[in-house]
This record gives structure tokens, C-alpha cells and sequence, in this order.
């Protein structure tokens, strides 16, 4: 339920402004505004009243149901939105204009709304500025470079309130409490239909106004000590860097560019060498070969992911590090499944939103013809990771050496290990205009350019909330015979 408005009706007819008379519906009512699931997971709102002669029993209705949603704590009763105006299409202030404000104020939510005037401005008000605690919520409108600001201003922000130091990669972070909400309005909106199922702002905006809750892990990324960046979805270091980089210096292209710099990156077929440690993930649930994909509820509400993320179980004194030495088309860290419309079922489909661990890709050099096989498997049924050249693993913290970042002693190992080859690269190296491979790729994370090419990476178990509840399993709503979907 949305919102309960009463209809007081006069009986018999009404004079109009224009002097002629219309007819009015005999009856007391009330309106119920209430949520409708339609199809690909879209939500809309739906209109009922209810009609009763007697006045008095309406108004029972009515107050019952309004002290009913009041009383609901999990329902947000204020909001703090930012719009970026420059998103995407340039549609967010329109969006939120008219398709979101209405709802909220039909729902009873009031909003302070701050349009963005520059990058990083959100990010930077609610790390300095905001009054949080005025807030049940905050809301992004945009894509998902304006949903990274609000994780970042907010984490930071969390973590100086808390007394707890943002740049060390040891710390364990404190949880955010304010939920965040997206608002679909940039060009690929990723986090958004990896969590709702559908990119539709309508739909975003009443998974708001219900309270939902959907925890969800945050990456810490660090270098040298030295906090780089956070994410939430894909860290990409090989195939995935090199198409952001090139996409970048293509962006008079429009969203075209991603296709260009994919094909182009496709055909380049770089790889890069480098040692990649990995902390593996003991004591979960499933693994990244799971068939079906995950229902991110139940990591949330599992006891032991719950006595992972309340520290009573300690992962990391519990595992050893696992090293790989090797040449890699594509080294990916996938903390949810990184679906989107043209990835349905994404880079890791059985990606849990909530369980503390990211799943650890690693695409060994092969053929192009098989690499294009591995990357046609995220469109197909099969799954893209029975190869022989890929290798998954589910972990809690990885780091990434490049091989020209590695110490001497390595390097002498690896030339002992493979001496000829060891020359050849070198030359290589020196002599670029050779065509050979370069040296490194950069880290796309979350859609972002990282600064460092050896980086540290710690999982942080649901860091932070969404207004969302994951995919739901469309087949249980479908079935209206089945008292579970009432
Ligand atoms: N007022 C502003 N002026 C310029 N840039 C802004 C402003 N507000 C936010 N930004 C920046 O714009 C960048 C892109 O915004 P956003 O993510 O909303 O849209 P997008 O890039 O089109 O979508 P997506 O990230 O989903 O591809 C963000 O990195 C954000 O920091």
C-alpha cells in the first residue's frame, strides 16, 4: 500500500465552474493506492476504492490503514536526493519531476533535494556537509558514476562519524545506516538492474517508498596502503581496463563507443602478466558454478553469513593466501552478478549481492577464437566458465601484482623459469614500436579509471543498504493460486 485518501461525496449532482451540472456516484469511499507487479519485474501503482454507506466505518478504514503505514518503521518518512542534471540523457530533473516527486509526496515523504552544480559535488555534501540525521534515506538520481559518489561520500563520511580510518586497508569499516536509493537516469544504470531487475524509475521509487532493504557488499580498494576507490560491481584489469580506457577517449562517440572499443579491444587481444593472491572464501554458500542464480535474500538472512559479518567468525585468520603466477586476457572481480540488458545473465550469475565475497575471474591467454567462445557463453545458456582456460574463485581479498611492478627476486624467478621467452619480452619492452603487447592494462572499477595497476582488494560484508530487495523470483507472483504470492 501506498496511501489511503478519502472521498467525501455529496449525494444527487454538483454544479460545475461552467455552470452545468454533473452527476455524482452515490456513495462514501476511500482510495487505496497500491503497488501492481507487471512484467519484467516492474512495479507500478494501481487505484482501488473501497465503498461504504456508513461514514463512520469509512473512517475506521481510513485511520486504520494510515496508522498502519505510520507505524512502519521501515518506511522512509524523509529523503535526501540528488539529482545530476547532466546524467545520461539530461533527464534526471524531468524524471524526478514527474514520475518520482509525486509518489513521494502521495506517500507522505518529504524531501530535501540538492541538483548537482559540478562532479563530485554529492559526493563531497555528504561527506562534509549533510545533515544525516534528519535522513532515513538518500537518493541518487542518475547512473552509476552518481550512485559511486554517494557510496563514497557516504562510507567516508560513516567511517569519520565512527572513528574509524577510511585509509587503512587492515580497518574493518563500519556499516552505513541510511539506505540508499537509485533512481535509473543515466546511460547503463548497472547497479540499478542488478538489484531491481529493470532500470524503470517509477519502479525504483515504489521499492523506495515500501522500505525496502537490500544489503550489499562494498570492495575496498587500496595501493601501497593508500585508499583508492570503492566498488560494488566489476573490477576489470586486462579485456575490461583496456575497453574503458579506449571508450573514454571516445566519448564524442556516444554509447556507440563501447561496442567500437570492445570489437577493437577483441581484435587487439592484449594479455598481461602478473601474479594475482587471493584469500579464498570458507564457510558459505554456493559457489560461482552454481546453476541457477542466487536469491540475494537468503546470504543476507543466513546465520552464518550473519556471524561472518558481525565478526564472531574471523575469514581471514581462517584461510591461507593462494598465489597464480601467469599471462591473463582478463582478470575480473565480480561482487554481484554485473548483469545488465545486454548481459542478462552477467559476468558472474551466481554472484551473491550480500555474502562478503567477490567472485575472482581469471581468463588465461588463449586463441581469440576462444576467448570470443568465452565471451558469447554470457549471452548463451552455457556456462562461461567450463573452459579450460578460465578459472573462478570465490574470495574475501585478492591482491593484483603486475609483472612490471614485481620485485627483482620474481623477476628472476620467472626468467629462470622461462629464460627465452624473458629475452624476448624484454626487447619487447624496450622496443615498443615492435607491436608487441604493452606492459600493463589499467583497473575499470565499477566504470571508473584506476590510478594504480597493483592493488589490494578487501571485501567489506554488507557495508551498505539499498531501497531494493534483489531479483525476485518472477514464478511465485505469477502464480496467484499459490497463497505464498498474497
Ligand atoms: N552537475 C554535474 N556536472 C557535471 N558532472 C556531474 C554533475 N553531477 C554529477 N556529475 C558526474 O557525472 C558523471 C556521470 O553521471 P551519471 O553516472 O549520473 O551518468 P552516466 O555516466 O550517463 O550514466 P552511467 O554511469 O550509468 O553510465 C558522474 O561521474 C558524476 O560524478
Amino acid at each position: 500500500i501506498i496511501s489511503v485518501r478519502e472521498e467525501e461525496e455529496e449525494n444527487g449532482s454538483r454544479q460545475r465552474d461552467d455552470g452545468s451540472w454533473k452527476k455524482i456516484r452515490e456513495r462514501e469511499g476511500k482510495d487505496l493506492l497500491y503497488v501492481e507487479r507487471c512484467q519484467q519485474h516492474r512495479w507500478r501503482c494501481a487505484e482501488v476504492t473501497f465503498t461504504c454507506s456508513d461514514e463512520a466505518v469509512c473512517q475506521h478504514w481510513v485511520s486504520s490503514i494510515r496508522e498502519q503505514l505510520a507505524s512502519n518503521t521501515s518506511r522512509p518518512k524523509h529523503l535526501l536526493v540528488y539529482i545530476n542534471p547532466y546524467g545520461g540523457k539530461r533527464q534526471g530533473k524531468r524524471i524526478y519531476e514527474q514520475k518520482v516527486a509525486p509518489l513521494f509526496t502521495q506517500a507522505g515523504i518529504s524531501t530535501s533535494v540538492i541538483v548537482t552544480e559540478y562532479a563530485n559535488h554529492a559526493r563531497d555534501h555528504l561527506k562534509m556537509e549533510a545533515e544525516l540525521k534528519k535522513f532515513d534515506g538518500v537518493v541518487c538520481v542518475g547512473g552509476d558514476g552518481m550512485f559511486s559518489e554517494i557510496i563514497h561520500g557516504l562510507i567516508w563520511r560513516t567511517q569519520i562519524d565512527c572513528g574509524v580510518d577510511p585509509n587503512s586497508p587492515e580497518e574493518a569499516l563500519s556499516p552505513c545506516s541510511l539506505r540508499i536509493g537509485i533512481i535509473p537516469a543515466g546511460s547503463t544504470d548497472c547497479i540499478c538492474f542488478a538489484t531491481v531487475g529493470t532500470n524503470d524509475p517509477v519502479t525504483s521509487a515504489l521499492h523506495i517508498i515500501v522500505g525496502d532493504s537490500q544489503p550489499l557488499d562494498v570492495c575496498s580498494v587500496h595501493h601501497n596502503n593508500m585508499f583508492l576507490r570503492y566498488s560494488v560491481s566489476l573490477l576489470g584489469y586486462g579485456f575490461y581496463g583496456d575497453v574503458l580506457s579506449d571508450s573514454e577517449r571516445k566519448r564524442w562517440m556516444g554509447p556507440a563507443r563501447y561496442d567500437f572499443s570492445g570489437l577493437k579491444m577483441f581484435l587487439t587481444h592484449h594479455y598481461y602478466e602478473g601474479t594475482v593472491s587471493y584469500l579464498p572464501a570458507r564457510g558459505i554458500i554456493g559457489t560461482p558454478r552454481d546453476a541457477t542464480r542466487v536469491k540475494t535474500v537468503l546470504a543476507a538472512v543466513t546465520s552464518k553469513v550473519k556471524s561472518v559479518c558481525l565478526g564472531f567468525f574471523h575469514p581471514e585468520s581462517s584461510g591461507e593466501w593462494r598465489t597464480i603466477r601467469g599471462k591473463f586476457l582478463a582478470i575480473n572481480a565480480a561482487s554481484m552478478s554485473c548483469a545488465c540488458p545486454r548481459s542478462p545473465k552477467g559476468l558472474s550469475p551466481a554472484a551473491h549481492l550480500a555474502d562478503g565475497t567477490t567472485d575472482l575471474i581469471l581468463v588465461r591467454k588463449c586463441s581469440r577464437f576462444n576467448f570470443l567462445r568465452h565471451l558469447l557463453r554470457h549471452t548463451s545458456k552455457d556456462d562461461q566458465f567450463d573452459l579450460t582456460f578460465v578459472e573462478v574463485h570465490r574470495v574475501r581479498r585478492f591482491r593484483f601484482m603486475p609483472r612490471h611492478c614485481q620485485s627483482d627476486s620474481d623477476l628472476e624467478l620467472d626468467l629462470h623459469e622461462n629464460s627465452k621467452r624473458q629475452i624476448f619480452s624484454q626487447i619487447c619492452k624496450d622496443h615498443p614500436a615492435c607491436g608487441c603487447a604493452p606492459a600493463y592494462s589499467s583497473w575499470n572499477c565499477d566504470g571508473e579509471i584506476l590510478t594504480h595497476t597493483a592493488i589490494d582488494v578487501r571485501v567489506h560484508c554488507q557495508l551498505i543498504k539499498l531501497f531494493a530487495r534483489g531479483i525476485e523470483e518472477l514464478p511465485v507472483f505469477e502464480d496467484l493460486t499459490n497463497p505464498c504470492a498474497i
